[in-house]
């Protein structure tokens, strides 16, 4: 039987609880009796919804191939100019529920998404949704550097070209500058702006992509992983790039780090086996987290 092991570590989180509680989260539980209960809650625990919220999603579930869910009823309120954290051990579903955001899943052979989501009040899946311009809207960063094979400058420039929006080369250098700019590259790369992307070192790229989402004047961010090629220098930079970027955008990332979760989100969903089992303020989520599966994977016990 494959058993998770949870017990309860008094030493490293302060959580109240009354002894009654405790000891039911002492006892081990295994997967079948995991799902039942995540089956039976109606809605996660803490505070998935939010007044005005920049994202609305309603019983999303998502399969593939029509026989794997992987995502199974979520609700998630996500805020304007709020950094949201995505966590969960691997495999729970966070990057499928990170893609329904802006239609990546579309691009997936055999993945369906099911359940409602609206960007602004705008149905997101809607038949006159075009993908496309839905993708500017909600621009997306990934897990590994992408930058196209092409000039730092035409990395940047490539989005307003195709959405037409400058009407001649001043405005385009302008958008390019701003977006280099506001992704904290324009300094190191001012005077080769002509130089292939794919030349700049690992964390330079990434923020090069971050400039490419940003110059098509997104209004979401979605960030897959985005440190985890990085070292721990061009991890400190993307992170304080981020907490900026929130004065603008509205930022969702998927983090396997909960150091990086709790020191750069203002609320933080935690997944598990394709459900929403928790969604809270950050600090409340590491310092007293509601739910035992949150709970033991903060602490370390699986994940
Ligand atoms: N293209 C695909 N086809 C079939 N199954 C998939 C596909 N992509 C993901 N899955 C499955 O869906 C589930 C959720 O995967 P997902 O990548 O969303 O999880 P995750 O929490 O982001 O994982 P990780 O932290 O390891 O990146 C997993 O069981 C995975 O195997």
């Amino acid at each position: 039987m494959n058993t998770l092991a949870l017990t309860k570590n008094t030493m490293t989180l302060p959580i109240s609880q009354d002894a009654s509680a405790a000891s039911a989260k002492d006892q081990p539980l295994d997967i079948q009796t995991i799902v039942e209960e995540l089956k039976q809650a109606s809605q996660p625990v803490g505070n998935p919804f939010l007044d005005d919220p920049k994202f609305y999603t309603r019983d999303v579930d998502v399969f593939y191939n029509q026989v794997k869910q992987a995502i199974f009823g979520v609700d998630l309120d996500i805020g304007k100019n709020e950094v949201i954290a995505m966590i969960g051990p691997s495999g729970c579903g966070k990057s499928t529920f990170l893609r329904c955001l802006n239609r990546m899943n579309d691009t997936i052979d055999g993945c369906k998404v099911r359940g409602q989501l609206l960007l602004d009040g705008e149905d997101v899946y809607a038949k006159e949704q075009d993908p496309v311009l839905l993708r500017a809207r909600v621009g997306m960063v990934f897990q590994k550097p992408n930058p196209f094979p092409k000039s730092i400058y035409d990395n940047v420039a490539y989005g307003p070209r195709i959405h037409g929006l400058t009407a001649n080369r001043s405005e385009l250098d302008d958008i390019v500058e701003e977006s280099l700019k506001k992704a904290g590259l324009f300094n190191e790369v001012k005077d080769r702006l002509q130089a292939p992307g794919t030349g700049l070192s690992g964390g330079q790229q990434q923020r090069l992509c971050i400039a490419r989402a940003i110059a098509v004047s997104p209004e979401v961010i979605l960030m897959d992983e985005p440190t985890s090629a990085l070292d721990p220098i061009a991890t400190a930079t993307i992170e304080e790039l981020i907490d900026e970027l929130r004065q603008s955008f509205t930022i969702c990332i998927v983090t396997h780090s909960m150091q990086q979760a709790a020191r750069i989100s203002q609320r933080t969903a935690y997944f598990h086996l394709g459900y929403l089992v928790e969604v809270n303020e950050t600090n409340k989520v590491f310092t007293n987290p509601q739910h035992r599966l949150t709970e033991n994977y903060i602490t370390g016990r699986f994940g």
